[in-house]
């Protein structure tokens, strides 16, 4: 039976692995599996678990904190994130000591709440708090959408251990827990960050400013490795991946279009010429053959948004669908957007696309132009008019 992991003195990883697990949360691919990490600190006055595991884990993770502590002693649970998969024996730790002190961000109350159904004895925190379990030290950093609106950090002071839930973490499993006791795991590191944590990067920005001053000799994250020797390396690759876009000179409107015969096409074409003379340089995304990759990339430097999209049975094509559905999986620039296209009689995918884009967030700066089949000479009339609306917006906006 596998047994906890000294840490340091008074810290011990109590979590939990699951290799074999193949998508997380039925969402994400993984290709080494996953871990649940969770952390017993011991002061000489009091206990502390930081997250726990996800539920089906609970009887090891019990065995593990058991070899420490009765686990109905712990005196505090802090719940940095209350994603199941962190919270999952939360309500056992409860049933064991009804008094255990749950100590969570406000919105992790709220989501306790209803993720629990039973009462508990919550703790807010808010930045800079901090508890002293006795020579051990914990404070608080609240880290909003790292990646939901509950998220904190917490930090052992004497230690210099960051607790960053989420944060810096990895899907990957690996036969020992350390950093430098394993191969490198930079792509699962990398992509962890693009499915769960790049959608905000703002967020992350802030969290890192906090961070700022902070002596970290070790990043403990809720999933996979604990980085023991590369914890700056981790903090540096997230402030890397989230700096600021660059404003190198024009702005930039990315146009990702489909068009079946053409019609669609030629619209962008008149409409990107015009933009480029209004001084707008343009990035232009063919959809039936784009990597979703640099499609995430562009809307991430992108002032504007355009939809070039025809009507096809009914409907803007998937691809268009599946363009806008990279959205919410990045920090775009921008969420300004404008959309045209061609049909041939019912005409429906312009407002469609519209309608789409207003639930993303974005304003539409020029109303859709749709015409049916060729364009004719007065319809590219129209087009150059939208571009001018599309980049006097723009241009405002700079
Ligand atoms: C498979 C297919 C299905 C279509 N279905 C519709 C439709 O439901 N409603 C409509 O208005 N036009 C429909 N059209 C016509 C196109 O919208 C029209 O040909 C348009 O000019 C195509 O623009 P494009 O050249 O940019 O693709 C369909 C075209 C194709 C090829």
């Amino acid at each position: 039976m596998e047994t906890s992991i000294k840490v340091v003195e008074g810290v011990h990883w109590v979590g939990a692995r699951h290799p074999d697990l193949k998508v997380f949360d039925d969402l994400f691919p993984t290709r080494n599996g996953t871990t649940y990490n969770s952390y017993l600190i011991q002061g000489t006055e009091k206990t502390a678990l930081i997250d726990t595991v996800k539920e089906r884990f609970s009887d090891e993770f019990f065995n593990k904190v058991s070899e420490h502590i009765d686990p109905s002693k712990v005196d505090i649970v802090v719940v940095n994130h209350t994603e199941p998969d962190h919270s999952g024996a939360v309500a056992h730790i409860i049933e064991k000591n009804p008094d255990v002190q749950i100590y969570c961000s406000k919105a992790g109350e709220n989501f306790l709440k209803q993720l629990l159904n039973k009462p508990f004895n919550a703790v807010n925190v808010n930045d800079g708090d901090e508890i002293d379990l006795g020579g051990k030290t914990l404070r608080f950093v609240i880290a909003p959408y790292l990646h939901w609106p509950d998220t904190i950090f917490t930090y052992l002071v004497e230690e210099e251990i960051l607790f960053p839930c989420d944060a810096f973490g990895a899907h990957y499993c690996p036969e020992k827990l350390f950093d430098d006791e394993i191969n490198e795991f930079y792509s699962d590191f990398h992509f962890y960050f693009d499915c769960l944590v790049r959608p905000f990067k703002d967020k992350v920005r802030d969290a890192l400013k906090k961070c700022e001053g902070l002596p970290i000799k070790m990043v403990c994250p809720s999933h996979g490795p604990i980085r023991r020797s590369t914890g700056n390396f981790a903090i540096e690759s997230y402030a890397r991946w989230c700096a600021e876009p660059i404003n190198d000179g024009r702005p930039k409107a990315l146009m990702a279009v489909l068009s079946s015969h053409g019609n669609t096409r030629d619209m962008a074409n008149v409409i990107a010429t015009e933009l480029k003379d209004q001084g707008v340089d343009v990035d232009m995304f063919a959809l039936s053959d784009m990597r979703d990759d640099d499609y995430r990339d562009a809307l991430e430097h992108a002032d504007v948004l355009l939809i070039g999209t025809p009507t096809i049975q009914r409907d803007a094509p998937p691809h268009v669908w599946h363009a806008l559905s990279l959205v919410s999986s990045v920090t775009p620039k921008s969420k300004l957007g404008a959309v045209f296209g061609s049909y041939g009689w019912s005409g429906e995918a312009v407002k469609m696309v519209e309608q789409r884009m207003t639930g993303l967030k974005y304003k539409l700066v020029a109303e859709g132009i749709s015409f049916r089949f060729t364009p004719t000479k007065e319809n590219m009339d129209v087009c150059r008019s939208f571009a001018e609306q599309v980049a006097g917006a723009v241009l405002t906006e700079e």
